[in-house]
């Protein structure tokens, strides 16, 4: 188990530019993280960094305290399990699984209790003495999965979109498992992956970033109350927040057109690009309010959304369940829920 540590860590590959930029980050000894963002973020390069296989071109890597910047893989005590399955055809389940454990000698009595707790906890006891040969795809990476879990000596498991070949109904429940066996192997996880639900199921801290930088660390409760970017609120939720240009001045925002809204803190005076977020969630059809045209009605089962303009703008709002949609539609805003962005950044704002 370990407390990881990077300090002014930053990467680049030479050709300009930083893949993933200057950051002081501690991941605390048996969290559960998950690396989420879009494709090209940055997540594999700091995965990397993690695991040994890439050396940062800037800064330090600390697990526990020691440095570890400088060792290769294999002396850094980490598990990973990959896009891919990783099995021996020619061995049984069972024996996929204890060969990590086999490999450092593990006694077979103590080897052998561990495989069966995993393989319970991943749905694999009935065909433990099967060949890994005959088995499909999904099976086959639960035994990658495995052979990552099985040790509990590890300083830290690292999962990289472990589950792109498993079918999508599997998925969910292989997310529940993982989150399971977290609790009860309470080793340091993270989990890489540009699935938001995936993301946010498993992990008690989701790091999100974008073009090379980490934009917010927090709980999945923090990304969605309170996004430190644009970026985050934008990425997270479905539909994202909405954001809208407006000036700000005090405790109010004049959105583009004239419209005013009352802000639930008072502001300084803001430099750069000045945004009003507020997500879908909290802004409501209603009868009374912010005069809007609507688009359209989206059903998404358990909660309706209306596509509506505002000032000029795409915005997303829900529609009350069983309301009827209003002949002159309006917003109702619960002011509370609203933040200020600057270029981009979470504006504090006086009470
Ligand atoms: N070996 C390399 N040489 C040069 N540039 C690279 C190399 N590997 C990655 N990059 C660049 O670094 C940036 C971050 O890539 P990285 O693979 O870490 O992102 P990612 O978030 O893991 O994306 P994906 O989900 O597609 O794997 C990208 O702009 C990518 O093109």
């Amino acid at each position: 188990m370990a407390r990881i540590g990077f300090e002014r860590l930053a990467h680049g590959y030479g050709t300009g530019g930083y893949a993933l930029k200057p950051m002081d980050m501690v991941w605390e000894d048996a969290g559960a993280y998950a690396l989420l963002g879009p494709s090209g973020c940055g997540k594999t390069t700091l995965l990397n960094i993690v695991s040994g296989l890439l050396r940062p071109s800037e800064g330090r890597v600390v697990f526990d305290g020691a440095e570890v910047t400088d060792l290769p893989p294999e002396r850094r005590n980490v598990a990973q399990v990959f896009q891919f399955p990783v099995v021996y055809d020619t061995m049984t389940v069972r024996e996929n699984l204890a060969f990590p454990l086999r490999n450092r000698g593990v006694p077979a009595k103590a080897a052998n209790a561990r495989v069966e707790h995993v393989a319970a906890l991943l749905g694999l006891t009935a065909m433990l003495d099967r060949r890994a040969r005959n088995l499909g795809a999904d099976d086959k990476q639960k035994i990658s999965l495995g052979r990552g879990l099985v040790r509990d000596d590890v300083a830290v498991i690292l999962f990289d979109e472990p589950l792109t070949v498993i079918d999508p109904h599997l998925k969910w429940e292989l997310r529940s498992r993982l989150k399971e066996l977290h609790r009860q192997v309470p080793v340091t996880m993270i989990y890489v992956t540009h699935d938001q639900t995936e993301a946010l199921t498993f992990a008690d801290r989701v790091v999100v970033m974008s073009e090379g930088e980490v934009v917010q660390v927090g709980t999945p409760e923090a990304l969605f109350d309170r996004p430190a970017h644009t970026f985050v609120g934008h990425f997270i939720g479905s539909p994202g927040m909405n954001l809208l240009p407006c000036a700000v001045a005090g405790r109010e925002a004049v959105l583009e057109g004239g419209a005013r809204i009352a802000l639930p803190r008072a502001y300084p005076a803001l430099a750069g690009k000045v945004e009003l977020g507020i997500r879908p969630e909290f802004a409501t059809l209603a009868r009374e309010g912010l005069p809007v045209s609507l688009r359209r009605v989206e059903d998404l089962g358990r909660r309706r959304i209306a596509r509506v303009e505002l000032a000029g703008r795409p915005f997303a709002a829900t529609l009350p369940e069983g309301m009827p949609v209003p002949a002159e539609p309006c917003l109702a805003l619960d002011l509370a829920r609203l933040h200020v962005y600057a270029d981009g950044r979470l504006a504090e704002g006086e009470a």
